[in-house]
């Protein structure tokens, strides 16, 4: 299987996701924060009524024949839903919408890797010596099930789920031809990054890539300075992680990706000769920020969606402002800095006054845009709005196709900005009918943003772009 990713906007041709498991439904209130959703969900609702739609789109986009002309029948409720949930007879089971369940199942057929992954996964979840031996007796499909929801058929809870699994786009990301594996910062997400690792090691899928593989260490210093040395801390998650092409990486510094983390990564892209282009985006360490995907994604080479605190009309201000900025350097954690390096000239860095001029930079400068670039804002750039629809990944979106998006359909100010900017707005229910019918096909779809349900995802802190790990996509 071929893996690249050059762009963030390119055809989308092979992408890894996992669907919402009975995980999801287990989280109770006290938890759910530490686990790293903003509230408990309603399982059916997230599954039939928001995601499954997605599941929709991504197969009419990705592998149309597995779904075109079958939709009464796979959505009849006679057949239980069973085309979305791994594991089932009638699972789709797509090459292309790559199932990360049915990937963890696969590899657990090897008595081998078994082993080592039960020991593994034991030793991060503190099991006694019979759960351990209770698991090596479970078949690979209920094991993989076991690890992903913490919980099989007629067990009891046995760790905890791991709910953060649907934001595929964590776990890892395709720099052109490889692969780096995460970091996670926090705790709720470890278990991901373990069973990724065994995956993306041993599936015969990414048997070519195994030498692309790259894996971040902690530095010696970590392990022996006290456990504030926060510098030293190696943390990175894919969110903070995009390939504008294929010569240029952004990387975010955030809450969960660490400065010696970016530095690493950068190091070695140059290294390796992967890209040629690094640039250091460090934005505000804050829950609503996370990673720098809840701030800014592109739509088009030309075109942008983001918040609209990140502008240059609101950088300029706050440089004019003296007083501001006089408390601002005493709060290093309130600053956004941009530094791109280059390969050639690593010692003489760029550095940007906002996001909006590296934005721009990268639509004129990578892309080739000759025009002007546009920068669509959350909430239409009017507050509260802005604010209350970037937490709800109104900035958070993922591109089919160049200018072909989707995204939640509940940030109204945002879509209005949309539909300002020459986008048509689509409904997923009123799409999937036009697409079966062939009254629309996806290839012709242009300047589209196709929204999807969203009340359950949105309470899960991630939008579309954190549901999707890009493993092929074309070359723009
Ligand atoms: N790339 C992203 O921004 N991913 C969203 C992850 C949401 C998840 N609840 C988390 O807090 O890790």
């Amino acid at each position: 299987m071929e893996i690249k990713v050059t762009s963030e906007i390119g055809l989308l041709k092979k992408v890894l996701v996992h669907s919402p498991d009975s995980g999801i439904g287990k989280v109770i209130p006290s938890k759910a924060q530490d686990w790293l959703f903003e509230d408990i969900v309603h399982l059916d609702t997230i599954r039939r009524k928001e995601y499954d739609y997605y599941t929709k789109l991504l197969l009419y986009f990705l592998d149309p024949e597995l779904i075109k002309g079958k939709l009464k029948t796979i959505d009849a409720p006679r057949n239980n839903y069973n085309f979305y949930k791994p594991g089932k007879k009638d699972f789709h089971n797509s090459r292309n919408v790559i199932e990360i369940q049915v990937l963890l199942s696969d590899i657990l057929k090897n008595a081998t890797i078994k082993q080592k992954l039960v020991a593994s996964v034991c030793a991060i979840e503190n099991c006694s010596y019979k759960i351990q031996e209770l698991l090596l007796q479970q078949e690979a499909a209920e094991l993989a099930k076991i690890f992903i929801s913490g919980t099989g058929n007629d067990l009891d809870m046995l760790f905890p789920p791991v709910p953060n699994f649907i934001f595929t786009r964590d776990i890892g990301i395709v720099i052109n031809d490889h692969i780096v594996l995460n970091k996670p910062a926090k705790k709720a997400r470890l278990r991901e990054a373990l069973l990724m690792k065994y995956i993306f090691f041993n599936h015969p899928l990414f048997k070519d890539y195994k030498d692309r593989i790259i894996e971040l260490e902690d530095s010696p210093y970590h392990f022996l300075l006290p456990v504030d040395a926060d510098e030293y801390n190696v943390t990175l998650e894919g969110g903070d992680v995009m390939v504008v092409s294929k010569e240029h990486v952004i990387i975010g510094i955030s809450e969960r990706t660490s400065l010696a983390a970016a530095h690493q990564v950068a190091t070695i892209l140059f290294k390796k000769n992967i890209v040629r282009k690094v640039t250091l985006v460090q934005i505000p360490q804050k829950r609503e920020y996370m990673h720098i995907d809840t701030l800014f994604t592109q739509i088009k080479k030309d075109t942008w969606v983001m918040l609209g605190s990140f502008s240059k009309k609101r950088a300029q201000k706050e440089l004019d402002d003296a007083i501001l900025k006089a408390i601002e350097d005493q709060k290093p954690e309130t600053v956004t800095t941009i530094i791109q390096f280059k390969k050639e000239q690593v010692t003489r860095p760029v550095y940007f006054n906002s996001l909006e001029d590296l934005l721009t930079d990268i639509s004129k400068k990578d892309l080739k845009v000759k025009g002007p670039v546009k920068i669509i804002h959350s909430g239409n750039d009017e507050f509260p709005f802005d604010l209350r629809e970037q937490w709800t990944d109104s900035c958070n979106l993922l591109a089919l196709k160049e200018g072909v998006v989707v995204g939640y359909d509940r940030n109204d100010k945002t879509l209005e900005a949309f539909r300002k900017a020459g986008f048509s707005i689509i409904d997923v229910k009123e799409l999937l009918p036009r697409l079966e019918s062939g009254a629309q096909t996806a290839e012709k779809l242009q300047n589209v943003f196709i929204t999807i349900p969203s009340a359950e995802l949105s309470r899960a802190r991630g939008g579309f772009h954190c549901m999707s790990m890009p493993l092929l996509r074309k070359d723009i």
